[in-house]
Order: structure tokens, then sequence, then C-alpha cells
């Protein structure tokens, strides 16, 4: 066995046990127990994820990886309680999600959850702020404190006061992902699950975005992104390998910081080439 193929076989078992050194104290948010999604069309079956358990720590930056069609945004759908499982088990902050029936959900996804997609969504015909409050104030928070956190959350993604009145048109496309980001994060979800937040973006525009979400994970926000960008990729502490409907594997990269520059890239860069990608 190779060294790599025996790291590959070593973050295979930690995906399902990812209790490591220095992390015993680490508190789960999330866990799978054989959790399976399968689609019917045309009178055939497709297996998309196999039995899988997942262990999300709180504060992980999780990045889900995997070829094209491998399953990444099943995965991320059925974690965050958007879609259901065929079968298995989703136990989110000591919920268990097949429990509830779709109106709890609903409000589960809303009181604990943040969504952050390619597309980004924002209501064409209200200003950033309404963007941000609309979602804030679903939740029944008081006005002036979820309008305090909307402008201290836009100041922070870089969004100044000139910008809160502006409509999403007026809005540059890193603008409106970062208001997409806060508009996530107004409600303090337990975890903010991301699908290709920087797909439509170009690399420099990406960057701002991803130093956001970088800025928000350090202060120990817990993100669960699926992405098939590498630069993307290794912003996160943990990468899981999506494959054949299995974790295939998982590497832990640890708190990114920019000064590892290619070694960083090299050890993810080697773990991809271990997985097949
Ligand atoms: N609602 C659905 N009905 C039937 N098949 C589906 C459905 N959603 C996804 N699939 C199939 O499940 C497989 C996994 O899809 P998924 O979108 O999760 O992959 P992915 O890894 O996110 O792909 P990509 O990187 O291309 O976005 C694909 O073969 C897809 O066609």
């Amino acid at each position: 066995m190779t060294e790599l193929a025996q790291e590959a076989s070593r973050t295979r078992m930690r995906a399902a046990n990812p209790v490591e050194k220095g992390q015993a104290a680490r508190k789960t948010v999330l866990t799978t127990a054989k959790l399976c999604k399968t689609f019917s069309a045309g009178g055939t079956q497709q297996h998309v994820l196999k039995n899988l358990d997942i262990e999300i720590g709180s504060g992980d930056f999780t990045i889900i990886m995997g070829s094209s069609g491998s399953g990444k945004s099943t995965l991320l759908y059925a974690l965050s309680g958007m879609d259901k499982p065929t079968l298995g088990e989703i136990s989110f902050m000591g919920k268990e999600l097949s429990q509830l029936s779709a109106d709890q959900l609903a409000v589960f996804r809303r009181d604990h959850c943040g969504f952050v997609f390619q597309q980004i969504y924002l209501l064409d015909t209200m200003s950033v702020l309404d963007n941000v409050l609309a979602s804030g104030l679903l939740r029944n928070s008081g006005r002036k404190a979820v309008a305090a956190r909307a402008k201290e959350l836009l100041l922070r993604v870089g969004l100044g006061e000139g910008d809160w009145g502006k409509f999403p048109s007026q809005l540059s496309g890193g603008e409106a992902q970062r208001t997409g980001i806060v508009r996530a994060l107004i409600n303090q979800p337990a975890v903010l699950f991301a699908d290709e937040p920087t797909g439509a973006l170009n690399s420099s525009t990406s960057r701002g975005v991803l130093d956001v979400l970088t800025g928000f994970h350090r202060e120990g926000q817990s993100i669960v992104m699926v992405t098939h960008d590498v630069k993307t990729a290794l912003r996160g502490n943990r990468v899981l390998y999506l494959r054949d409907g299995i974790i295939h594997g998982e590497l832990l990269l640890g708190l990114y910081r920019e000064e590892e520059g290619r070694e960083r890239l090299n050890r993810l860069n080697a773990f991809l080439e271990s997985m097949g990608w």
C-alpha cells in the first residue's frame, strides 16, 4: 500500500469516528447513521448515497468534494433537511430529523441552518438591508436587534452604509454573494450550508467571498460546503471525498492559514489524486 493509500485508508476510518488527538473536547453538531439516498427514474434505481456515517463537529469547516454526479449536492440537501433521505438517520443538534413533520422541519431549517448557493436569489424589489431583514424577522426576533445584527454583519463583509439601500440589480456578483452570506447568517445558524458559493464568480471576486467565509469560520461558525474547486476547498479544515456513494476518504487540513501557501495546496492535491480525482 502506498503512503497516500494508507493515509486514505486511515482517513476513511476518521470519517466515521473523527475524534482525534487534540479534538477530544469537540462538540458534535450533526451525525448521520446509515444515510442512504436512492433516486428512481424510468424503472431504474440509482443509489447515490450508501450507508453514510458522518459526523460534523461544531466549528468545523467541512468540504465535500467528488466528481460531477457523485452526489455532493444530494448529501448537502440531506444533511440540511432540505431533502429526505431514503433510509438512515440524521441527528442535528440532538433532533432526529426524520421525526419532524414538514412544517417542523421548515421551522428547524429556518432557525438552525443557513444556505448559500451559486445562484443568490436575492429579492429584486428589496434593498440589500431589507433582503437581510426579511430573513431575520421571520424568526420573530425583535426588529431593533435584527437590524443591529444585520448592519454589523454587512459591515463585516465589506458592505458599508452606502450599499444598504442598493437593490440587487445595482450590486456586483461578489457584493450580491456577500449579501447572501449575511442573509444566511442573520439567524445565527448552527451550520451554514454552501453549495458552490463562488461557482459563478471570477477568481478575484471569489477570493473576497472565501475570505468572508474563512473569517466567520475562524470565529467558530460551522460550515459545510460543496465545491469542485481546489482553491475553494483549501479554506476548509477537513475535506470529505465522495465516490461511489460512500465517503472514500477524509483529509484533515487544519485551520486555513494563508502562509501555508503551496504546502497546503500540495497536500490537498496529493489527497485528491489518491482519491482518483
Ligand atoms: N431529484 C432527482 N431525481 C433523480 N435523480 C437525481 C435527482 N437529484 C440528483 N439526481 C442524480 O443523483 C446524482 C447525484 O447528483 P448530485 O447533484 O448530488 O451530484 P453532484 O456531485 O452535486 O454533481 P455536480 O458536481 O455535477 O453538481 C446524479 O446522477 C443526478 O442525476
